[in-house]
């Protein structure tokens, strides 16, 4: 009886080393120099959880990396530049932030961005297959609902794909519509919980206002408006920069805390929650992004699909058939 009640004791101290924290991580960005990398490699240095940060892109990483490596926290910072040097930037590393790749002009979808970022995901994710296979993978290049299926695919062929640690970076809608009920409510956005759904573009994104903490009342036209308006919200972004790209800063904030939150997860921490496009049974869409809990292993729980009404049951049928033909169209492309 004390024999047992011994070991029990021993594999309970053993079950909180192995959850303890380690504090220890590298966090490789390719695309580093870009105008999403620049800002989220300088939000990542200051995450005491970064250990080592990488700093990966075809241009402008050896100015970049020296530049974040004179402040002063405990992270390391190293610049790596151009293809034969991907390999390196990778090695070893515990989550890799994808934000390569070209950005929106006025006029154009996320969709024409397919013939020259669909190339880069291949590439990067062939060299993650090689360099770190256990990599928590967070690809933010549009567009993000055919980049995901690529990658998937890419990973599968080398034998390594692990479906709880691929993710597709939808956390700046779930920030905007965080930043619009706030304004609209008048409370801190920060104290706003709203599950964003579905995929990353027009009408895939579904912000569930129905289950909103504050609750958010309002007539249909109202929640109509607002609905559209965070489905819009990158378009905003894309006109009001009058072709000098898309979404940097905003980006770079969704982008540094959704790391931030797969860094809290790989650490052990609890309850870590946020929602994300990812490889789902869901819906009848391969991928969808729904709220998921994150742990040591990446995806710890899918909580599935909140509770909808009927405006919302609407938007999730019109999603569907837009994220089908996206996944479709990455499928095709890793398998051609
Ligand atoms: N998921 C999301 O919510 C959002 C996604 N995006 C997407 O993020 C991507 C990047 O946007 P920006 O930073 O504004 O563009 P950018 O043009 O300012 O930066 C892109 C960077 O990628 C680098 N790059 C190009 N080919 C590469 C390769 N083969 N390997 C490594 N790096 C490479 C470029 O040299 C450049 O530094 C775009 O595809 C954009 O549509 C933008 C905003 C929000
Ligand atoms: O709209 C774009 O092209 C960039 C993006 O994904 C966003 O801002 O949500």
């Amino acid at each position: 009886m004390l024999k047992q009640a011994t070991k029990q004791l021993a594999i309970q101290s053993m079950r909180s080393f192995s959850t303890s924290r380690q504090n220890n991580y590298k966090v490789t960005v390719c695309g580093a120099s870009g105008g999403i990398g620049q800002p989220l490699s300088l939000l990542l240095k200051q995450n005491p959880l970064v250990t080592s940060l990488s700093l990966y892109d075809i241009v402008h990483t050896p100015g970049v990396a020296a530049d974040l490596s004179h402040i002063d926290t405990k992270s390391s910072t190293h610049g790596y530049i151009g293809a034969d040097q991907l390999g390196d930037a990778l090695k070893g590393a515990d989550v890799v932030v994808i934000p390569a790749g070209v950005p929106r002009k006025p006029g154009m979808t996320r969709d024409d961005l397919f013939n020259v970022n669909a190339g880069i995901i291949k590439d990067i994710a062939a060299t993650v297959a090689k360099q770190c296979p256990k990599a928590m993978v967070a690809i933010i290049t549009n567009p993000v609902n055919t980049c995901v299926p690529i990658a998937a695919e890419v990973l599968k062929k080398a034998g390594v794909y692990d479906p709880k640690r691929l993710f597709g970076v939808s956390t700046l809608d779930v920030v905007r519509a965080r930043a619009f009920i706030g304004e609209a409510l008048g409370v801190d956005p920060q104290q706003v919980n709203i599950p964003v759904i579905g995929g990353h573009s027009g009408v895939t994104i579904m912000p569930i206002l129905s289950q909103c903490q504050p609750t958010f009342k309002g007539s249909a036209d109202t929640i109509d408006k607002l609905t559209k308006r965070i489905q819009e919200a990158g378009t905003e972004v894309v006109k009001a920069k009058a072709g000098a790209g898309s979404a940097t800063l905003s980006m770079a904030y969704a982008g540094a805390r959704f790391a931030g939150s797969l860094l809290k997860g790989l650490d052990g921490q609890k309850n870590v929650v946020e929602c994300s496009y990812v490889q789902s049974t869901v819906t009848e869409a391969a991928f969808f992004a729904t709220p998921l809990v994150l742990g040591k292993n990446g995806i710890q729980e899918n909580l599935g699909l909140p509770k909808l009404n009927d405006y919302e049951k609407k938007l999730l049928e019109a999603a569907i058939p837009e994220l089908k033909k996206n996944i479709q169209k990455g499928v095709d492309f890793a398998n051609a």
